[in-house]
């Protein structure tokens, strides 16, 4: 009996037995996984003795990246307070911890540091996610910036006219004038956009692409999918960003998109080309015919598109959101058209709509200046990636991977730095020139660790001659013709922040008539 018993028993036991020691198992692995999740949230990290704005600890350090998102200014303004004799801090966004200076000692060092310990180029491919979105072709051969830095810059004399025309051309569709007296009202922001787009389009793509409606709605919405890249790809491991990018963004439509409006305009030129022999003078003069002569002979209509849609991204915006900026100011302080207006009507009358009358703005200068001081596209500047480990002159440590960036608006912001900063004064620049007796060294393109709007030193931006030019340009047009006013008149229009990001109240109209005095 005992014999029979015994097997259902061992039988019974063996399971429990295995039950038991698989529990057991998974018990063991359950707590090393355990551990190990709460060792790497917790484990000491090379960044961890550098002081935090807002939580560190792995939720914390969360829940203030979100944060950071709509209180980003006054994060860097708390992290500017804290440290204003200078020194480091972090802040957490949500894919990475970004390393901010305070300081002309530490920011000067990171401008000076050598290119292959910090770069401008690495740190735009990690945080805009280059490589899904304009492609190794593109940025490991940046050939549409070298352009900008050389032909473009030395061209700008040649095509001022050109943006002439294209300025009429655009403000005559976007802001039409009649001989009515009432106020009519636009949205400034978007009017701006479609402005900035056309006049810099007629030296990108020439004319009459940058006329043509669908290619300018896609260069002002392109830069959409790429903050969706931005938002979504932190969220995720690296990896997948070509799936998440194909799946959930357009950014691929939109290349094809370019690609479709591109191809019979190169094809154009091809056979203008042709028809010259080959001499490359008879193209028309704009960063197209400069990229075809440059580019390598195998270059797609892909990697050409992406280009051009990089060298809008670079200019549109950063002209619109100025401009936008600059002419909420004009509307709120009506004081200061009458002598703005007043100095481009006196250097037109002498040069024209040329490059050497815009260069005789010193007030429209000043005031596009002070607006920069107060609205520079980012509160930091000069944002590199560690591309090797570092250590400041104050021995912070900085590991191979980090992001870091220097302070800008909270030095523009600063009282020891410009007395009564929080003043919007249009003549500020202007009277620094005069009192020193010269203009050259506080004009808006020069660039300084006081002044940081365009960056500073060997990267600073090189489309910052193009861009006042421009500007100067616009503004100019607008007031010599036109009225403006604020929908609530000296109210100015609440701008937007977004992590470091500043821009004008994208809902705010501006109201415009033509011009009575
Ligand atoms: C108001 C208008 C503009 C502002 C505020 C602005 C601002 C900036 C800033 C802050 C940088 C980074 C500098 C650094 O980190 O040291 C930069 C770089 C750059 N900008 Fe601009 N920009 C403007 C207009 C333009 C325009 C119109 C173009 C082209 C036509 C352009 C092309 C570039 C390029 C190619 C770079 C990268 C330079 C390099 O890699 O060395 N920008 N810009």
């Amino acid at each position: 009996m005992a014999t029979v018993v015994v097997p259902a028993l061992d039988s019974s036991y063996g399971t429990r037995s295995f039950l038991t020691s698989f529990s057991a198992l998974t018990l063991i692995a359950l707590i090393a996984a355990g551990a190990w999740v709460i060792w790497s949230l917790f484990k000491p990290r090379p960044l961890d003795t550098i002081p935090t704005i807002g939580g560190s600890g792995p939720l914390s350090s969360y829940i203030s990246s979100v944060l950071f998102m709509f209180r980003g200014w006054d994060m860097l303004q708390e992290g500017y307070q804290r440290h204003h004799d200078g020194g480091i801090f972090k802040i957490p966004m949500l894919d990475r911890w970004m390393v901010v200076l305070v300081g002309r000692k530490l920011s000067e060092e990171l401008r000076a540091a050598p290119e292959d310990v910090f770069s401008l180029d690495q740190a735009m491919v990690d945080l805009l996610h280059l490589d899904f979105v304009f492609g190794k072709k593109v940025y490991l051969n940046p050939i549409q910036t070298h352009l900008m830095k050389t032909t473009m810059t030395k061209a700008i004399g040649a095509f001022t006219p050109d943006l002439y025309h294209e300025c009429i051309s655009a403000f005559e569709e976007h802001m039409p004038l009649t001989d009515s007296k009432e106020w009519k009202a636009v949205p400034c922001l978007v009017t701006a956009s479609w402005l900035s787009t056309k006049i810099n389009n007629r030296i990108v793509v020439g004319y009459p692409l940058c006329r043509d409606p669908d290619y300018v709605d896609l260069n002002i919405n392109f830069i959409v999918e790429m903050f969706k890249c931005r938002m979504l790809f932190c969220l995720f491991p690296r990896f997948m960003e070509p799936i998440l990018g194909h799946a959930a963004t357009n950014v691929p439509s939109q290349i094809r998109r370019g690609m479709r409006l591109l191809k019979p305009v190169l094809e154009d030129r091809m056979r203008l080309l042709e028809a010259a022999n080959g001499d490359w003078s008879q193209l028309p003069n704009d960063m197209l015919s400069w990229l075809m002569a440059s580019v390598p002979k195998d270059e797609t209509l892909d990697t050409m598109t992406r280009r051009l849609l990089g060298v809008n991204v670079a200019a549109i915006h950063t002209i619109a959101h100025t401009y936008c900026h600059g002419v909420f100011y004009l509307a709120a302080n009506q004081e200061l058209i009458a002598p703005v207006r007043k100095e481009a009507e006196e250097a037109i009358e002498t040069d024209g709509w040329t490059k050497a009358a815009m260069g005789k703005m010193h007030l429209l200068d000043s005031f596009l200046k002070e607006v920069m001081r107060f609205n520079g596209a980012q509160a930091w500047s000069l944002n590199r990636i560690a591309l090797k480990d570092w250590t400041f002159s104050d021995g912070t440590f900085i590991p191979k991977g980090t992001s870091i960036a220097a302070c800008a608006t909270p030095v523009h912001m600063d009282p020891e730095v410009y007395p009564e900063p929080e003043k919007f004064d249009a003549y500020r620049f202007y009277k620094m020139a005069e009192r020193d007796g010269e203009s050259g060294s506080h004009l808006a393109v020069k660039t300084g660790l006081d002044y940081l709007p365009f960056g500073h030193g060997a990267h600073a931006c090189p489309g910052r001659f193009f861009a006042v030019n421009q500007m100067k340009l616009m503004i100019a047009h607008l007031l010599i013709n036109y009225d403006i006013e604020l929908e609530t008149p000296g109210v100015m229009p609440e701008r937007v922040w977004f992590e470091a990001a500043v821009r004008p109240n994208p809902t705010a109209n501006i109201l415009y008539r033509k011009r009575q005095t």
